[in-house]
């Protein structure tokens, strides 16, 4: 089997999908993990304005919706939490993401003082933080933030990985990799895309450019100049397209580059990274 088949194997991708059918495999997927641990009566997730926080956060508010219509427990709910680090340039992105979500409730928590305290007692202990390992604090802190929402309202949290970020690790680790479920793992960027389309979201939610938006000085940095690839390469790659010699090199340097992100902490008994 070739890498890229067994890459493809372990993150669950098709090469062609029924959208309607991919929508309800998210929505069902989020309710019977409810019926199974009945104690949880909401998801948290945070809500940036990029494409795969609305769409997982739509499917999260459609989920809660029929849960509450098929047990009659209004107690089910979504909370959608907006998690700016100060202003947020692209505020107007995530009022229109809010919209279009309707979530039960919604929050915002302001992580910047949080955050620049981190940095400051780091600084105080002779440590000096760097713009790019600051963002990872932020993503980390939003993760704190939404487990602590998550534990006031018996909720559990939602997290936005998908297939054309897991591939390159694209993640802060214990960041917004931290979360309990993940409904959009298995789709790629435009599967994603498609679903959005589906669900009647605004055109400019789906065609947004991909951020992380992390650092200071690199403000809506995009993911693609950030990782030096496309998504319709990197797309093209996990569908099992042939892409350029050179984006399937850097697609698979990623790969092995960030396997540790894709397994819990190591101990002795695990042997992938061998
Ligand atoms: N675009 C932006 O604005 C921006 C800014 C910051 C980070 N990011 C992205 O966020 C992601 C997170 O960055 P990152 O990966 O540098 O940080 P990370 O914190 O997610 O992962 C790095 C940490 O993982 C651990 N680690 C590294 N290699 C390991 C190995 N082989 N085995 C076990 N543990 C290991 C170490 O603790 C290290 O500090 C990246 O994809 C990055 O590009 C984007
Ligand atoms: N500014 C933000 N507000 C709320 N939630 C956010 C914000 N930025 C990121 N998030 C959450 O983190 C994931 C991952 O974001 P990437 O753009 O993929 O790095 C995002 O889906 C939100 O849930
Ligand atoms: O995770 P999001 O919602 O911020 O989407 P994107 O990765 O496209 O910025
Ligand atoms: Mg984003």
């Amino acid at each position: 089997m070739s890498l890229q088949e067994q890459i493809i194997k372990e993150l669950g991708v098709k090469s062609e999908i029924d959208v309607k059918a991919e929508i309800r495999v998210s929505i069902d997927f989020l309710k019977s993990y409810l019926k199974k641990y009945p104690f949880l009566k909401a998801f948290v997730l945070g809500i940036s304005g990029g494409q795969d926080s609305s769409l997982t956060g739509r499917l999260a508010q459609l989920a809660m919706e029929e849960m509450r219509d098929e047990t009659g427990d209004v107690a089910y709910q979504f909370i959608a939490i907006r998690l700016p680090y100060g202003v947020q340039e692209d505020e107007v992105d995530a009022l229109r993401a809010l919209d279009f979500i309707k979530p039960d409730k919604s929050l915002t928590v302001n992580i910047k003082t949080a955050v620049d305290g981190q940095v400051e007692a780091l600084r105080l202990a002779g440590i000096e933080i760097s713009d790019f390992n600051k963002g990872n604090i932020k993503a980390r802190q939003r993760m704190i933030t939404q487990y602590a929402v998550a534990g006031e309202y018996k909720a559990a949290v939602l997290g936005t990985d998908h297939a054309a970020e897991n591939i390159t690790g694209f993640f802060t680790k214990f960041g917004d990799g931290g979360a309990d479920l993940l409904p959009i793992f298995r789709l790629n960027k435009r599967q994603g895309k498609a679903l959005l389309a589906e669900l009647s979201a605004d055109s400019a939610i789906y065609e947004k450019i991909p951020t992380a938006d992390l650092e200071d000085g690199k403000p809506g940095l995009a993911d693609e100049v950030a990782l030096g690839v496309t998504y319709q390469e990197i797309d093209d790659y996990t569908e099992g397209k042939t892409v350029t010699p050179e984006s399937q090199n850097k697609i698979e340097a990623w790969w092995n580059k960030t396997q540790h992100k894709r397994h819990l902490p190591i101990t002795i008994f695990d042997d992938f990274w061998k």
